[in-house]
């Protein structure tokens, strides 16, 4: 029951990434989100307004819907978004692999946010099924309900820059897709993340400065956000760079020359290419950079910016771990 899916760039930043889902026959485009782990879509049960430009889920059009009388979800993100609404179970496919009895989170209210994103119908969330929002009983996610049918107990993520298609697989380590070795390391999921400690960084020719990074691999957070030493230093060797309030983070002239951001995992020194953190235009000739401060979220996350630069496995086997490797 192995599969393998598209991730299609949402925008010509890389935003967001959308792959096609089946519920019952009826196809949406869902962002694969390590960093959630509700499934939730866009729903004829959403007031008309907040509908519009969306694919919508209709249960009433499905065979297989068995609605969860009683049962709610309620979720916020980091950048404010939420949504919320009521739940059922159906069959699920996703590339080749296809489960029955998955939750679906029907959307029966969304934030601001999500209705103007009109390419994205909802999330499907790959995180740990223990941080699930339903009440009065928690759901699985779709790589839990899936896994024992799966090769192995793992996806990968192959995430690209810049207007290409990239894919996520099911229960398989494609070999094509990665050079070298892969480096694995440790998960803790007290928080329901795909969360670990980072080694350190690099800006640059510089060198390697060894340092605990306490990280999440979030597919659904566009940049790299990382503590101020790393933002410092990263941006000292970008002439023109400056923190603007105004956009909310750190800026520089879109003809700006970017060093390359190395971060450590154990002994792996992932690369990020410069330009990959030159995210999108901002105002004028600045352009809004693809790394930036995590304070006052409480740990780094490490999203699209960087994920795209590397393939990783998410390991879902009793003792969960990352795998990274270059590509
Ligand atoms: C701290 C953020 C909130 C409050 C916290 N929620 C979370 O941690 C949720 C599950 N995850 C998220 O908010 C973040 C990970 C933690 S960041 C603080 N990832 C998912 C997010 N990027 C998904 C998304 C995609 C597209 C558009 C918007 C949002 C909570 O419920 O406690």
């Amino acid at each position: 029951n192995d599969g393998s899916v598209t991730a299609s760039p949402e925008d010509a930043y890389d935003s967001e990434y959308l792959c096609p889902v089946s519920i019952d026959g009826q196809t949406l485009a869902l962002d694969f989100d390590t960093g959630s782990a509700d499934l939730w879509v866009f729903s004829t049960s959403l007031p008309s307004s907040e509908q519009k430009g969306h694919t919508l889920f209709d249960p009433s059009k499905s065979t297989n819907w068995k609605a969860l009388s009683g049962y709610k979800w309620n979720i916020t993100y980091g950048d404010g978004s939420g949504a919320s609404g009521t739940v059922g179970t159906d069959v699920v496919t996703v590339g080749g692999t296809s489960v029955s009895g998955q939750a679906v989170e029907i959307a029966t209210k969304v934030s601001s946010a999500f209705v103007s994103d009109t390419a994205n119908d909802g999330l499907l969330g790959l995180a740990f099924s223990s941080i699930n929002t339903v009440t009065p009983k928690a759901q699985h996610t779709f790589f839990d309900t899936a896994k024992s049918s799966l090769s192995s107990p793992v996806f990968t993520a192959d995430l690209k820059h810049r207007q290409l298609p990239g894919t996520y697989d099911f229960g398989t380590i494609d070999s094509s897709k990665y050079t070298g070795t892969i480096t694995y390391i440790d998960v803790d999921t007290a928080n329901g993340f795909w969360e670990f400690t980072g080694s350190g960084y690099a800006v640059g020719s510089g060198s390697f400065v060894s340092s605990s990074i306490d990280a999440i691999a979030d597919t659904g957070t566009t940049l790299i956000y990382v503590p101020d030493a790393v933002v410092t230093a990263y941006y000292k060797q970008v002439s023109g760079a400056s923190y603007d309030s105004s956009q909310g983070g750190y800026t520089f002239p879109c003809s700006a020359t970017l060093p390359n951001l190395t971060l450590g995992i154990g002994s792996y020194h992932a690369v990020v290419p410069g330009q990959y953190i030159n995210y999108s235009p901002a105002s004028g000739s600045k352009c809004f950079g693809g790394v930036q401060s995590d304070s006052g979220i409480g740990f780094s996350i490490y999203g699209d910016v960087f994920l795209k630069s590397q393939f990783v496995i998410f390991d879902g086997s009793s003792t969960p771990r990352l795998g990274f490797a270059a590509k």
